[in-house]
């Protein structure tokens, strides 16, 4: 049995900048390796004196990691591989540097990895036969956890009598290298939780012990916390107790006396009793801030550590029994086994299941990544789109104004004109810009087939390849969605336009139908006024005949226009009889087939001649009228009253009044116009394009001026049989014909959702 005094070492980080923010004055004044001496800073107010410490080691602020290893463990904890228990617990306040002293198992080492790793190297290099079993634990709130195994939560310490304290049900883990200890802490360290005190503890199964016996010994590596300040402050027993006991070995050590030590009022003093007066070498490494900010704490460190210097342990090699050793090399030789197995089988599932993780990361990343500047692209081609449509109707209602507007009004007019101008040259620009975006998309079907083929491709498992599958899947479904959004609204927008066409259209039908009816009334009544009055033949007959022939539909001895040859001007002709029906006469030397038909021998071609008069008596219908030469959207305006000669007789003209002020159109029979007066305005040929009035009688008299008419309204031009009037009813049905498709379309489109 060996006696040996607890070592401590004191170590002094350097300033953080927080502390340095503050005052970069330090506490700590280092006398030589052993000595240190506080330095109570004014600022703080504090009044005590400057008191000195000695301890085995201190290191000053800038001492390395290496250094501290090399000077107080690197050949002194090999005494593990002599059977001998060795404990390094970290002691010290929050924040100075406990945790990356002791365990820092990264990079700038602490003590643990570099002990191990220098047992590990004196094991190889001295071909040892030492198993060295790994067990990693927390202590929080007084409650011991397995971080090795999470599920383990019902530990339980226990005293042996031959092996001393035992943890019952820790998890123990066999490491062959320091690399193996690195990753197991890895691991152990996702599942840590609240850190108050860890423990890493190391059992060595030595078998080539010159007694030649099996040696079991201890390595304890201690991590302990501080006292928590606020609500956790009562919580750390451990920590108190752990002080107590120092404190009390202390002063037994003092007094020479044999004093109780309480190890079982915590967890952790009982977990590390051999380490403190007890079967073992302990180093304790006391971490100390030199800033004003932790003055009290490191007073408290170095105190308590002064104190811990006393104690005193006694160390001794536990053997086995040569039977017994057999058993737990055995029994250790097969665990060892079995849990390299394990760990190897961990540490490869891990690391295929990270693979897939990241793989499968990123190609979900790509598919993301690709779907959304799809679906960018195709917004803005959609958005563009829908301004173009906004842009050319805005056009066409400015082409329908600038059709209003009076030569008169140039500067308007031509303002106007500049921009629709303007708007079309950016019609053509959005749509060069569409073009652009459309090439793009392009690529995009080469793109998802390519990734697609990367997903099967790929040493994914199936969950996870349907998963991809499905994203792609749910990405086309909502870039179809978006399309049909967008086409939903451009059809909308034509709807809108088709539909303010119709409701025009109606009205002009309407209007139309009015005339007509009014017209009809009319020729009825010339007709028995003037049945016995003579007509001159008119020229221009196949019109003549063509509005003839509809006025009288009812007389069924009228031929068809048809019928009428090829080339020879047909006329009407009326027999003497003034009540005799109005019948057809032809030219018959043109015609002798049909000369001999029994049913046509009532009417004889005739020749032409001006001479001839047709006593038809039908009212005749003025030849020349602004309706038929003009453009029908130029006879009437909505704004100003406007008369619009409809029929003429030789009496009178009935024409049909739009009232701005009532609102409404009225038919007004006016004053006789003579036929001479007639045959100059039949005679007087004015040009349709430059013709933006016509003649119109107003309703108030004499007064037969020359109105200006501004284009507005559209109006059938010869009432009831002009080509205007048939393409526009012709008109009428292709566009309802077009909205009933638009109606159908649209109703398709949800159902394609
Ligand atoms: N000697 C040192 N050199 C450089 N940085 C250090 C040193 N000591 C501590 N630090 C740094 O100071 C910070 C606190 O250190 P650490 O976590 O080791 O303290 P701790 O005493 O373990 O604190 P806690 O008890 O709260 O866990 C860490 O960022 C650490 O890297």
């Amino acid at each position: 049995m060996l006696l040996d005094n607890i070592k401590v070492a004191i170590r002094i980080r350097p300033f953080t900048n927080r502390e340095l923010e503050i005052s970069d004055i330090t506490t700590l004044l280092v006398l030589d390796k052993e000595t240190v001496s506080t330095i109570p800073p004014i600022e703080a107010g504090i009044r005590q004196n400057q008191k000195t410490y000695n301890f085995n080691w201190v290191f000053d602020r800038m001492i390395s990691q290496k250094e501290i290893f090399e000077t107080t463990l690197e050949y002194q904890v090999l005494s593990v591989l002599d059977g001998i228990n060795f404990t390094i617990m970290s002691y010290g306040a929050s924040g100075s540097g406990k945790s990356h002293t002791l365990v820092k198992y990264a990079e700038d080492y602490g003590l643990l990895i570099r002990s191990i790793n220098k047992i590990f190297q004196t094991i190889q290099n001295k071909k040892r036969q030492i198993a060295i079993k790994f067990s990693y634990l927390e202590i929080s709130q007084e409650q011991l956890y397995d971080l090795l195994n999470n599920m383990n939560t019902n530990l339980d310490i226990r005293d042996d009598q031959d092996k001393g304290v035992v943890i019952h049900g820790i998890k123990e883990m066999e490491i062959a290298s320091t690399q193996e200890l690195i990753q197991l802490i890895q691991i152990a360290k996702k599942q840590k939780s609240l850190k108050q005190h860890e423990l890493l503890i190391f059992s060595l199964y030595i078998q080539d012990h010159p007694d030649g016996k099996l040696v079991v010994s201890k390595l304890i590596f201690a991590d302990l916390g501080w006292v928590e300040r606020g609500a956790q402050k009562k919580k750390n027993i451990s920590l108190q107790v752990l002080n107590n006991c120092i404190s009390l070995l202390n002063e037994a050590k003092k007094k020479n006396t044999q004093t109780f030590i309480p190890y079982r009022n915590s967890k952790l003093t009982r977990l590390l009793k051999e380490s403190l007066g007890g079967n073992s070498k302990t180093l304790m490494i006391s971490c100390v801030s030199p800033a004003i900010l932790g003055y009290e704490d490191t007073i408290q460190t170095l105190e308590y550590s002064q104190m811990a210097t006393t104690i005193t342990n006694q160390t001794s090699i536990k053997v086995f029994q040569d039977n017994e050793q057999q058993l737990i090399m055995e029994q250790t030789n097969h665990d060892l086994v079995n849990q390299n197995e394990e760990l190897k089988k961990q540490l490869n599932k891990q690391s295929q299941k990270q693979n897939e993780v990241i793989q499968m990361q990123q190609i979900e990343k790509n598919i993301i990544q690709h779907f959304n500047r799809e679906s960018s692209i195709q917004e803005d081609i959609f958005k563009m789109q829908y301004e173009a449509e906004q842009m050319k109707q805005g056009i066409k209602d400015k082409q329908q104004l600038l059709d209003k507007i009076d030569l008169s009004e140039r500067k308007k007019y031509n303002q106007l004109r500049d921009e629709i101008e303007n708007d079309q040259e950016k019609v053509e620009l959005q749509e060069n810009e569409i073009k652009k975006l459309q090439k793009q998309t392009n690529d995009f079907t080469i793109q998802r087939k390519a990734l697609q083929d990367n997903i099967k491709q790929n040493s994914l498992v199936d969950v996870d390849k349907l998963y991809l599958t499905n994203l792609i899947e749910k990405f086309i479904l909502k870039l179809q969605l978006q399309e049909i959004k967008a086409k939903e609204s451009i059809y909308q927008l034509h709807q809108q336009e088709q539909e303010k066409l119709l409701s025009l259209q109606n009205n002009q039908i309407t209007l139309r139908d009015r005339i007509i009816e009014e017209q009809r009334k009319q020729i009825t009544q010339n007709f028995k006024l003037n049945s016995t009055k003579r007509y001159t033949k008119s020229d221009g007959s196949s019109q003549l005949i063509t509005t003839s022939k509809s006025k009288f539909k009812l007389n069924p001895i009228l031929p068809k226009v048809s019928d009428i040859q090829q080339g020879q001007e047909p006329y009407l002709y009326r027999q003497s009889s003034s009540r005799q029906t109005p019948q057809l006469q032809t030219p018959k030397k043109k015609s002798k087939s049909r000369s001999k038909s029994k049913s046509r021998d009532k009417f004889k071609t005739k020749i032409p001649n001006k001479n001839v008069i047709d006593n038809l008596s039908t009212p005749q219908i003025h030849r020349y009228n602004a309706l038929d030469r003009a453009s029908p959207s130029k006879l009437i305006d909505s704004k100003s009253m406007v008369a619009l000669p409809l029929i003429q007789s030789n009496r009178s003209v009935t024409k049909f009044v739009y009232d701005s002020k009532s609102g409404g159109y009225k038919f007004l029979e006016e004053q006789s116009i003579f036929p001479q007066q007639v045959q100059k305005q039949q005679q007087k040929q004015i040009p349709i394009e430059q013709d933006k009035s016509f003649l119109i009688n107003s309703s108030r008299g004499s007064s037969v001026q020359k109105n200006h008419i501004k284009q507005g309204l559209l109006l059938p031009g010869k009432v009831n049989e002009s080509l205007y009037v048939k393409g526009f009813i012709n008109k009428e049905i292709e566009m309802k014909m077009k909205l009933h498709q638009l109606n159908l379309k649209m109703k398709k489109a949800p159902q394609k959702k």
